[in-house]
């Protein structure tokens, strides 16, 4: 490529970080980025061997390197020169995805997100409900509409629901998507740039405005007033406002009184985890949009391995397409349980949140808790902070960043660089074998 994609290039800086110089000029320098979707990144390499190295070996990695890129999760496929070529010319070029797509995630909306892709199981019933007569009769009934619950469970994908079924009654309403983060960005450099009006004219210029994941409003004075502008324009306009987060507003670290009271000034719904049967009918949905026969036991056995996180669920399911593609094997359950071996939380299903991790390590190990979520780099420290980190990531569903975040703001690869460290060491060392087994014990 001569003009090699950002995406790649980060990707490429993050190896040449974390691998040996031969390992990098053998496996990374060889490859190259040649798709990126709304949720995946495809990878060429030059033959099947590489394909097995790159999945068995480097796959954790680029999902961590490309949840940094995107701030989500994102699966990448691995195909060969050959796959590639065959691909290329099965396709039909008005269909070709183009790198311009990885500008428009954060701003458009996502065909994929619609009713018609959505499962309706117990948890997200209400949040249906709602969802449906927001875009058939918006800015009247529920304005805003909040919806909450934790990650991965279809806020999203509901919100981009609403804007096409907006778009399908309303083919030139104007909506915009945007995450909070975003919003914050485009804030800032407005005012950087000296381009408030046109930042203004953008977000209240608009029938539908979609704002994701506003906990991370949290913090930002200044974007947290502006957007309490925007808010009364549009809402004294009788335009919809839809807003996400992982908590209701009053729970959102110093978010704005006046911010709160307006957010329930509408309806707040919010989404809980699957049940199995709903579990198992996503899983199926997906299964066929894909075009996979996959047997019944199969699909109960990969929902019934990953229960909370929808997004989970589905990287499982890639997971276990690619592993049958290497293996040129028909998806059985016994095909599944090897490929989902790693994602699968033997320990999982304990009720345990990082914070009680920290206690019971820094009590079993004589020290204090600030000294486990701190900088100090003595061995007596430095392991028991190791297996706090390790055990963060085995019991609970936390995702890497979040982890290092409760261990004082740590970046996320030093927690895979714990996990991986402790990992190694169990294999050989009995007496820490044992000390781990005492502590997930107490855990229990
Ligand atoms: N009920 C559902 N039916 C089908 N797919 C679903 C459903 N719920 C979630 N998904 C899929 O799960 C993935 C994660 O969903 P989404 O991004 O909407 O989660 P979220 O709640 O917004 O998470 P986050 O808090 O991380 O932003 C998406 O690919 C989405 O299509």
């Amino acid at each position: 490529m001569n003009n090699p994609h950002p995406l790649w290039i980060h990707l490429q800086d993050k190896f040449k970080q974390s691998l040996s110089k031969v390992s990098y000029d053998t496996w990374i320098q060889s490859a190259n980025l040649v798709r990126v979707t709304d949720n995946s990144v495809t990878i060429e390499v030059p033959s099947t061997l590489h394909k097995e190295y790159w999945q068995n070996n480097l796959t954790t990695r680029m999902v961590e390197y490309l949840y940094e890129y995107f701030g989500r999760e994102i699966s990448p496929l691995f195909v060969t020169s050959e796959e590639q070529a065959n691909h290329e010319e099965n396709k039909e070029p008005q269909k070709r995805e183009s790198f311009d797509h990885i500008s428009m995630v954060s701003s458009t909306l996502n065909s994929k997100y619609s009713f018609d892709t959505f499962v309706i199981g117990k948890g997200n019933q209400m949040a249906h409900a709602a969802a449906l007569v927001v875009a058939e009769e918006p800015g009247t009934i529920y304005n805003p509409l909040f919806f909450y619950g934790g990650v991965g469970l279809g806020k999203t994908h509901l919100m981009h629901a609403i804007g096409h079924q907006y778009l399908q009654i309303n083919p030139n309403a104007k909506i915009k998507y945007v995450s909070s983060e975003n919003f914050a960005n485009d804030f800032i450099n407005s005012i950087q740039n000296r381009t408030q009006e046109k930042f203004r004219q953008q977000y209240r210029n608009v029938d539908l405005l979609l704002v994701d994941d506003i906990q991370f409003f949290a913090d930002k004075e200044g974007t947290q007033e502006e957007f309490f502008h925007t808010f009364n324009a549009l809402y004294d306009d009788r335009k919809q406002i839809v807003l996400t987060s992982d908590r209701l507003p009053n729970e959102i670290p110093k978010l704005q009184e006046r911010l709160v009271s307006r957010f329930a000034w509408g309806l707040s719904v919010d989404i809980t985890p699957p049940d199995l049967e709903t579990r198992i009918a996503i899983l199926r949905k997906k299964a066929n949009a894909e075009g996979l026969e996959i047997p019944n036991d199969t699909l109960s056995y990969i929902a019934g391995q990953i229960d909370s996180n929808i997004r989970e669920l589905e990287g499982a399911l890639v997971r276990v397409q690619a592993y049958s593609a290497i293996q040129r094997n028909d998806i059985t359950t016994s095909l599944a349980a090897d490929a989902l071996k790693s994602m699968v939380k033997k320990d999982k299903n304990l009720d345990v949140s990082i914070a009680t991790i920290q206690q019971v390590v820094s009590k079993f190990y004589q020290i204090t808790l600030a000294d486990l979520k701190g900088k100090k780099r003595v061995r007596q420290i430095v392991l028991p902070r190791q297996i706090a980190m390790y055990l963060s990531r085995e019991m609970t569903n936390n995702s890497l960043p979040k982890i290092g975040k409760e261990f004082g703001g740590k970046d996320h690869t030093t927690v895979i660089h714990a996990y991986e460290k402790i990992e190694k060491a169990l294999s050989k060392d009995d007496e820490l074998k044992h000390e781990i087994e005492q502590i997930k014990k107490s855990l229990q």
